[in-house]
């Protein structure tokens, strides 16, 4: 092959890889051909987002009122009885119990999520609608984990890590829960925090997450049998967030010194979602 058609052909396949929004390497390189029909074709990247940015952060500063109300609830009734042991560290403030989340949930969204072993045959974890209904629209997980923009190193963290998400415009989230990736994102949140303050949620981490949206990163692809009712969307949380409710937030930035807002990614209902229904999502998009 001369030099020329080889540069061709690197430079096509590099056009082709670039167009695909979202791609959780390597699952989506191997799975791609097999699942031509599920990709989803949007006509610009401004005109991915079903809900705007305003309403986003309504419903998620809805969600952390109640958390932060019940969290509080929580620390006093823990003062009454001496057993404060948790500190300040941001993770697990509802003393490890579960329900305190999925309550703040239920009570501000009108339903609970969870994870459970997929309905599909060897896909690992998926999540489920537990409790309620999810309505069209409804923001109904978030993904969590550390931020690097596109110009950032993150190969050793990306080495055979399924959790990698990849934004419209090149900024990836690894939400790996594990290893290295954990490691980091713990180190992150703890630098980040302003006196008090937590910027960022760790528990995501752990069994038992304080913000029950932030298990996106299990949500499975969706396939020909089983189309996709949640799709995903960015968010950039703006400068006038409340900076008591960012405890909540489970994404960092990598880099300390980056200028841009922190991405969130958010996952949305395509249509209403009953209570034992699996969320699938679209891994691929095409732009
Ligand atoms: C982002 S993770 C999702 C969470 C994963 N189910 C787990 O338990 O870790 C992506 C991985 O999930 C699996 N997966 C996702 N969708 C799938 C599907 N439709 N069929 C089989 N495996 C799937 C693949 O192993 C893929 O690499």
């Amino acid at each position: 092959m001369s030099l020329w058609m080889f540069r061709t052909v690197v430079k096509r396949f590099q056009n082709k890889w670039r167009s695909y929004r979202h791609r959780f390497v390597p699952w989506v390189v191997l799975n791609l051909s097999k699942n031509e029909k599920t990709l989803r074709h949007v006509t610009e990247p401004s005109k991915d987002k079903l809900l705007p940015d305003e309403e986003v952060s309504r419903r998620l500063l809805k969600l952390f009122r109640v958390l932060l109300r019940s969290h509080h609830g929580e620390l006093r009734a823990a003062h009454h009885t001496h057993f404060l042991t948790q500190g300040t560290s941001g993770e697990d403030k509802c003393g490890g119990d579960p329900a305190c989340g999925l309550d703040a949930m239920l009570q501000s969204l009108g339903f609970c999520i969870d994870r459970k072993p997929s309905t599909l045959p060897s896909a690992g974890t998926g999540v489920f609608v537990t409790k309620g209904l999810v309505p069209k629209g409804a923001t109904v997980a978030m993904y969590p984990g550390t931020v690097y923009q596109a110009y950032e190193p993150i190969l050793l963290q990306s080495i055979r890590n399924p959790f990698v998400f990849r934004c419209i415009d090149g900024v990836l989230i690894d939400g790996n829960d594990k290893g290295i990736s954990k490691m980091v994102f713990r180190s992150c949140s703890g630098r980040d925090r302003m006196g008090p303050f937590m910027m960022s949620d760790t528990s995501w981490l752990t069994e038992s997450p304080q913000n029950p949206l932030a298990v996106g990163q299990y949500v499975n692809n969706c396939s020909n049998n089983r189309p996709a009712n949640v799709c995903y969307q960015e968010y950039d949380v703006p400068d006038k967030f409340p900076i008591e409710l960012r405890q909540y937030l489970p994404n960092v930035n990598y880099s300390l010194d980056t200028q841009r807002p922190l991405r969130c990614v958010v996952l949305v209902a395509l249509r209403d979602i009953r209570a034992g229904e699996e969320l699938f999502s679209n891994y691929y998009t095409i732009c």
